[in-house]
């Protein structure tokens, strides 16, 4: 009968292993530290109008979506610099398509912040 059992210093390891790489992303990527400083605004205007338990939600979801397009995007530039260090067709078509999907998860959590602070700017 298979045995099964969780190693949780092996667990422990692929969490230092993933701060690594968030902090590799953090220090070369200007595209990354950019989407960190609109986190912190908009954590803050969450913050400053109190928004609801459900918009703060939706705002966390908004925030991963953004972040993790945008960590995958450069795992992918990283994997096409590597392989392509020269130009080529299909290795730029890569890299698009990628920076396509930052864009969609940015357009996406733009139009929804919108719909969250409209009412509250409002307000003011
Ligand atoms: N090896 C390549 N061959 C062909 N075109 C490339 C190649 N590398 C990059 N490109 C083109 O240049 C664009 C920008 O690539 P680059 O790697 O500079 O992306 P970036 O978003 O500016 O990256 P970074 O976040 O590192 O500044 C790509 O989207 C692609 O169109």
């Amino acid at each position: 009968m298979a045995r099964f059992s969780i190693n949780f210093g092996k667990s422990l390891q692929s969490f230092k292993y993933a701060f690594k790489g968030l902090l590799e992303v953090f220090k070369n990527e200007n595209n990354f530290r950019f989407h960190l400083l609109a986190t912190s605004i908009t954590v803050g205007m969450g913050f400053y109008f109190s928004v609801t338990t459900t918009e703060w939600l939706f705002i966390i979801v908004f925030i991963g979506m953004v972040t993790m397009a945008e960590v995958f995007n450069t795992a992918m530039e990283k994997m096409v610099d590597w392989q392509s260090p020269d130009p080529n067709p299909q290795a730029g078509k890569i890299k698009d398509v990628a920076a396509a999907a930052v864009l969609l998860a940015s357009g996406a959590a733009f139009v929804g912040g919108i719909l969250i602070f409209y009412k509250y700017f409002m307000c003011l």
